[in-house]
């Protein structure tokens, strides 16, 4: 049952042993010598089971991982009861426990497959058409601003799920883009983020976007208030706010307090998770800048994955396997990280998204039964587009004292074509070394002969043995990247049901909300701070002391 210690169950307690006594057995280079069809063996092609075309090939040949050790992983998998859980998630039961919510991002994504019986879900349709009417209206130049002008900037304001995935995603989609619709994202509580997006803007011809699930985000709800404060002391008339003011929210009631129409709300529901939220209104500047059509086709790449997780058996089930080979590494091996390396640089938000969806989800230390976990959850996750990351972090990964493992992710075909595709050909020639070096390394002897001992040679050493998985697919489109988010999102789901924790809550960025708050209303004088520790209190009036208002 979900909310169990994983460390209790056979398959586990089977890993463990395994560890103990194999692990020092498990050398990549060893493994490929002796078994010709590793590759075979340990690769898939996803191919889409209906839908726009998306099709991709997961390579985790390069893991320390046997037969024996994988059957073990997806028995552990059997003894969690992930596919009961993953059932669970589609027909709407409550799986977030603490919030008493489903949990139903497959719900906005979902072209007809799937029954799900939950308030808000027969809405989804209708708020789809009016992100298309209202897209279209804006991109076609029929959405006049106060001015009678069309508008050629948006700016999207929110934070957290309410900005991520937006912003990956329209970095991502780039060439589908509307060019001469210029968009902005606005998320940082930091004055400098919305003072120097508004030099860019023009009043006339902006729009803003208001994106925040509970419409009670501090940073969003000051930054929109700005943002407003800016509009009107050119618009000057009230009512002018309608044509430039649109709100994505949960919370009607906080929309129109803020003085935005119902008519130009967007509605979402209470169980789409701010991190899975892209799918939902969330992602309007989505459909703004690729048009509602590619929008739509993000939509069905995700839901072909959603049929996927949801029908193949698990030693085919391509999520799962990620996620159990990812739980290998954080669990048995101690690895604290993983690495997220997109060899596109329309992916460069690609890492900084799921740092939000995976260590938002599984950054938690007690089970779904309130035990605190005798084990590591989820995983530190970062990294970086390109070859960019060669020339920085790669050292540690290679030859440091950490086991890092990572994933490979590039296109074939780029979109950018130039000098007859000679840069895309440097690219993918580092994807395929990259992964390579890593898992292969290079010996003493390689370096100078069997006797090479001095420091210069043993600096030159890569002892190899590093794992990674590679994804490679025939071009980034609209549906392959829907795909490849999807394809994340439910290993996160699956390790979080293996460690029995809550993947769809997030009580750890409260804390931190509560005491700001309460900071705020001391920051003016010296004799207000109290009831804080000694360096916090040093810290606030060393400030007060230097500021200039
Ligand atoms: O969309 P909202 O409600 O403004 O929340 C923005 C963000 O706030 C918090 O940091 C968390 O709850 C995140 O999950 C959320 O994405």
């Amino acid at each position: 049952m979900s909310g169990r210690l994983a460390s209790e169950y056979p398959a586990w307690k089977k890993l463990q042993e395994i560890y103990n006594s194999d692990h020092s057995k498990l050398v990549l280079k060893e493994l490929f010598a002796q078994d010709p069809s590793r590759f075979s063996k340990f690769s898939k092609e996803y191919v889409s089971p209906d839908g726009p075309s998306v099709t991709f090939l997961l390579d985790y040949s390069k893991n320390l991982i046997t037969e024996p050790i994988l059957q073990t992983l997806l028995t552990l998998a059997r003894e969690a009861e992930v596919e009961t859980y993953r059932d669970k998630m589609f027909a709407g039961e409550h799986i977030n426990t603490s919030e008493d919510r489903s949990v139903l991002h497959v719900a906005l994504r979902n072209f007809n497959d799937f029954q799900i019986s939950e308030a808000g879900v027969s809405e989804v349709q209708g708020v789809l058409a009016h992100m298309k009417e209202f897209s279209e209206a804006v991109r076609s130049g029929a959405w006049k601003g106060y001015t009678g002008k069309p508008i050629n900037t948006i700016v999207n304001i929110g934070i957290g799920g309410s900005d991520l995935g937006p912003v990956m995603v329209t970095e991502a989609l780039k060439p589908y883009a509307k060019r001469d619709l210029t968009a902005h994202f606005v998320s940082n509580i930091d004055g400098t983020h919305l003072a120097e997006t508004l030099l860019l803007c023009d009043p006339e011809t902006t729009l803003f976007i208001i994106a925040s699930k509970t419409f009670t985000t501090q940073e969003t709800i000051t930054n929109a208030t700005s943002a407003r404060d800016w509009f009107l002391a050119t618009a000057k008339d009230k009512a002018h706010v309608a044509k430039h003011f649109v709100a994505l929210s949960t919370n009607t009631k906080a929309v129109t307090e803020f003085g935005i129409a119902e008519a130009n709300m967007f509605q979402f529901w209470d169980w789409v998770g701010g991190r899975y939220s892209l799918w939902s209104a969330i992602g309007l500047s989505i459909a703004l800048v690729i048009g509602y059509n590619n929008f739509e086709e993000l939509l069905k790449g995700a839901h072909g994955m959603d049929k996927h997780f949801k029908t193949a058996p698990l030693e085919k089930n391509l999520p799962v396997l990620l996620a159990l080979i990812g739980l290998w590494y954080n669990d048995f091996y101690g690895s604290q990280t993983q690495l997220l390396l997109p060899y596109d640089q329309y992916l460069h938000k690609f890492a900084d998204y799921f740092q939000q969806g995976d260590m938002e989800s599984n950054g938690k230390f007690v089970t779904k039964g309130g035990q605190r976990v005798d084990y590591q959850t989820g995983p530190i996750i970062w990294g970086a587009a390109g070859t960019n990351g060669q020339h920085s972090f790669y050292q540690l990964v290679h030859q440091g004292t950490k086991l890092i493992p990572a994933d490979f992710i590039a296109p074939a075909t780029t979109h950018n074509p130039i000098r007859s595709s000679l840069h895309h050909r440097i690219l993918l020639s580092n994807f395929f070394a990259q992964p390579e070096a890593l898992a292969f390394g290079k010996t003493e002897e390689e370096e100078l002969g069997p006797n090479a001992t001095e420091p210069l040679v043993k600096s030159k050493v890569f002892e190899g043995n590093r794992p990674s998985n590679s994804i490679i697919f025939p071009k980034l489109t609209p549906a392959t990247l829907g795909a490849l988010i999807a394809l994340y999102e439910h290993k996160i789901f699956t390790q979080g049901v293996i460690w029995g924790i809550n993947s769809f809550d997030q009580m750890g960025v409260e804390l931190g909300k509560v005491l700001a708050k309460n900071i705020l209303a001391q920051l003016n004088k010296p004799e207000d701070v109290i009831g804080h520790d000694s360096s916090t209190t040093g810290l606030i009036h060393y400030y007060q002391k230097h500021r200039q208002e």
